[in-house]
C-alpha cells in the first residue's frame, strides 16, 4: 500500500515504523507547511495531525478519491460534514477515537458494563483520562466515545469536565509527564466501587489500529468504524 501520512509527529512517526514493517510505503509526509502533494499516487491517507488542520487535510483527500484514516480528536463538530462531503464524492473514511484493539474491546466492554448498571439507582459514575502534557484537546476523544457509550445505555444524558448535577457523567482530565493514554470508569455506591480501565503503556497499539484499518479499507466506499474492521458484534 502506498501511504500519505498527514501529522507527522508523535503518532505520524509511530505509523510510519508500523507501515514499514507490514512492507507499506510511505508516498507522502505532509505537515503545516506542505505546498504541493501527489495524491495520485496514493492508496490511503492517514491523518494525525491537529485539532485545527483535521477536516481540511481528510476533506481534501476525499476530492482527490483517496480514501482516509483519520485518528485526529478534538475536530469533531464538523465530522457531518466531513461525512456529507465523503459520500457526494463516493469516498471511503474511518474514523475513532481510539484505534487500538484494546480500547475497541473496552468500548464494547463499557457498553456492557453501562447496560447493566442502567437499573442499579444507588451506583453514580465518573471518568477519569490521563494524558501526556502536549495534548491539545480535553477530554480525550477516547473518553467521549467512552461516554457516549454509557449515555446510550444508561438515563445519563451528557458528560461535563466537571461535576454536574444526577444525569451528568463528570469527566476529570488529568496531563501528566508522556502518559500514552489511561482511562478509568468507576462506578461508586456507598458500599463498594466497580471500576474498568485501559492503559496504553505506548503508542504502537494505535499505530498498528491505524495501518489494519487502512489495509482492510482498500477497495472499499463509505463511511466505516473500528467495529467494522475487527468485526465486533
Ligand atoms: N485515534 C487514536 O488512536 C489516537 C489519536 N491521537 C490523536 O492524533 C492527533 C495527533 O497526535 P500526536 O501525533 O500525538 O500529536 P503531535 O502534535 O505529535 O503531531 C501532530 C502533527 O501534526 C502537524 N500539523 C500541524 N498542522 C498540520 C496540517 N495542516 N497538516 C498536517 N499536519 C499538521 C503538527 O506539526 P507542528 O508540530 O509543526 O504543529 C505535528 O507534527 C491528536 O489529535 C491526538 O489526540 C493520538 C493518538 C492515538
Ligand atoms: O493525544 C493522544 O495522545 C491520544 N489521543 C486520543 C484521544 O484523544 O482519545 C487517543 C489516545 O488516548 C491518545
Amino acid at each position: 500500500m502506498k501511504i500519505g501520512l498527514f501529522g507527522y509527529g508523535k503518532m505520524g512517526k509511530m505509523i510510519e515504523q508500523i507501515a514499514q514493517q507490514r512492507r507499506h510505503t510511505i508516498v507522502a509526509k505532509v505537515d503545516i507547511n506542505t505546498t504541493e502533494v501527489d495524491y495520485k499516487n496514493m492508496d490511503v491517507a492517514i491523518d494525525f495531525s491537529t485539532p485545527d488542520a483535521a477536516f481540511n487535510n481528510i476533506t481534501t483527500c476525499f476530492e482527490n478519491e483517496v480514501p482516509v484514516i483519520s485518528g485526529t480528536t478534538g475536530w469533531l463538530s464538523d465530522y457531518d460534514k466531513a461525512v456529507d462531503i465523503c459520500q457526494a464524492k463516493k469516498g471511503a473514511f474511518i474514523y475513532a477515537s481510539n484505534f487500538s484493539l484494546g480500547v475497541n474491546v473496552f468500548f464494547e466492554l463499557n457498553s456492557y458494563l453501562a447496560k447493566m448498571m442502567s437499573t442499579l439507582n444507588q451506583y453514580k459514575v465518573s471518568m477519569e483520562e490521563i494524558h501526556h502534557t502536549q495534548k491539545l484537546d480535553a477530554p480525550s476523544g477516547t473518553a467521549i466515545t467512552l461516554a457516549d457509550g454509557i449515555i446510550e445505555n444508561t438515563n445519563y444524558l451528557d458528560w461535563k469536565l466537571e461535576e454536574g448535577d444526577d444525569k451528568i457523567i463528570p469527566i476529570t482530565s488529568k496531563r501528566e509527564g508522556t502518559v500514552p493514554g489511561t482511562h478509568t470508569i468507576t462506578y461508586k455506591s456507598e458500599v463498594d466501587d466497580v471500576e474498568i480501565k485501559h492503559t496504553a503503556n505506548n503508542r504502537e497499539g494505535f499505530a498498528l489500529g491505524a495501518v489494519i484499518a487502512a489495509e482492510w479499507i482498500q477497495g472499499k466506499t463509505g463511511i466505516f468504524s473500528m467495529k467494522n474492521v475487527l468485526n465486533l458484534k
